[in-house]
């Protein structure tokens, strides 16, 4: 197992009851499946290793509902060493006690030993349920898994929730806050962002990864799920228009080499504005414009993103610098999932 390339991949591992969701979420957001079809996904027996090589290396690994973690037969720290989050899931439809009982039970085993690995609880499976009942079990939730870890003698452990679905954008909304902790550069991007809707009147600006629609960033301004579902849907619109067309999306992006980038906007009758831009292979600028006066001022909307452009190259490739000098490789391409493993390597029983 080659561990130098292990290093610059953090991982996200998905968790959780039998059936709670958790391939679909692979399925749907890193591999383009149609919600309804993921009905007939089979169980799954062996931990599924996806890798993301994208603006940011990562990998998905996805765990059989069934398989106990911390059975002395499996190599714990190979599993949680490197890990960038630990995603349970918990389907909202069904009885959870036994989830949340296990959840609590994964969290003091890696307290010990990894204290500082992110757990990010996704209350799965909430689109068939009312707003009144869905926000009573996600409290209830928060609620159980609180006292219990604080009877453990945990404050404030290191525990986010999130209302997620495949059956809308919010199963992409949690998974962009749990990459945007794993991305050092989240910081500089946003004050770029906020800097760019500040002095060009945009109402939000997302940065998204092109192929998983997954947001590395936004501006500081509260996020509209409404203004989220515009921008991500215009992209599955550009790419499906420029796929027709041939677009070229497979060449790597070399440092410091100039290429064509799409660059789309649209207008509706109320004066609103959507407005795309490539900013490299992997990585696209949408920004919604409430203003009537927008299409009359795309000139300067288009000046303002090319210096944002030119601003987040410059971040990108001091990172990229920096990880030739720590010995790291660029192992970046244009497609989003490119693999998809199944070998059991690195958490094979002793
Ligand atoms: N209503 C609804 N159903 C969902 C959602 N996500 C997954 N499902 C359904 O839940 C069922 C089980 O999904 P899987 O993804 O196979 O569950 P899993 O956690 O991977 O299951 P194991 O492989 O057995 O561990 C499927 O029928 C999915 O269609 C969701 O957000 N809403």
């Amino acid at each position: 197992m080659d561990h130098s390339k292990r290093q610059t991949k953090p991982r996200l591992l998905l968790m959780g009851q039998r059936r709670s969701g958790k391939s679909s979420i692979t399925s749907v957001v890193f591999h383009k499946m149609e919600p309804q079809e993921t009905l007939f996904l089979e169980s799954t027996t062996r931990i599924q290793k996806d890798t993301m090589n994208s603006f940011m290396d990562f990998q998905v690994w996805d765990f059989p509902g069934q398989l106990d973690y911390f059975d002395p037969t499996f190599d714990t720290t190979q599993i949680f060493s490197e890990i960038g989050a630990l995603i349970w899931v918990v389907d909202a439809q069904d009885e959870y006690s036994d989830s949340l009982a296990r959840l609590t039970t994964t969290i003091i085993n890696l307290q010990n030993t990894f204290p500082h690995i992110n757990v990010e609880v996704f209350v799965h499976k909430t689109d068939s349920l009312n707003e009144d009942y869905r926000s009573d079990i996600f409290q209830d939730i928060v609620q159980r898994v609180g006292d219990d870890l604080n009877d453990a003698g945990f404050i404030n452990p290191n525990v986010s929730y999130h209302l997620t679905s495949i059956y809308d954008s919010s199963i992409f909304e949690a998974l962009s806050s749990v990459i945007q902790k794993l991305i050092p550069e989240l910081d500089v991007l946003q004050n770029l962002l906020n800097t760019l809707i500040n002095n060009s009147g945009m109402t939000k600006a997302y940065l998204f990864d092109i192929l998983s629609k997954i947001y590395v960033a936004s501006d500081t301004r509260p996020v509209d799920s409404d203004i989220y579902e515009i921008c991500a849907n215009y992209i599955d619109l550009t790419v499906d228009f420029t796929d027709l067309y041939n677009y070229p999306r497979h060449n790597p992006k070399i440092l410091g080499e100039q290429m064509e980038e799409v660059e789309s906007s649209m207008t509706f009758e109320d004066g609103t504005m959507v407005y795309l831009k490539e900013m490299n292979k992997h990585l696209c600028l949408v920004t919604v414009i409430k203003n009537k006066e927008a299409k009359d001022k795309k000139g300067m909307i288009d000046y303002n993103v090319h210096i944002f452009q030119e601003a987040l190259k410059a971040v990108f490739d001091r990172a990229w610098e920096k990880n030739q000098i720590d010995g790291g490789e660029d192992t970046r391409t244009a497609k989003a999932v490119t693999s998809s493993e199944n070998e059991e390597d690195g958490i094979a029983p002793n």
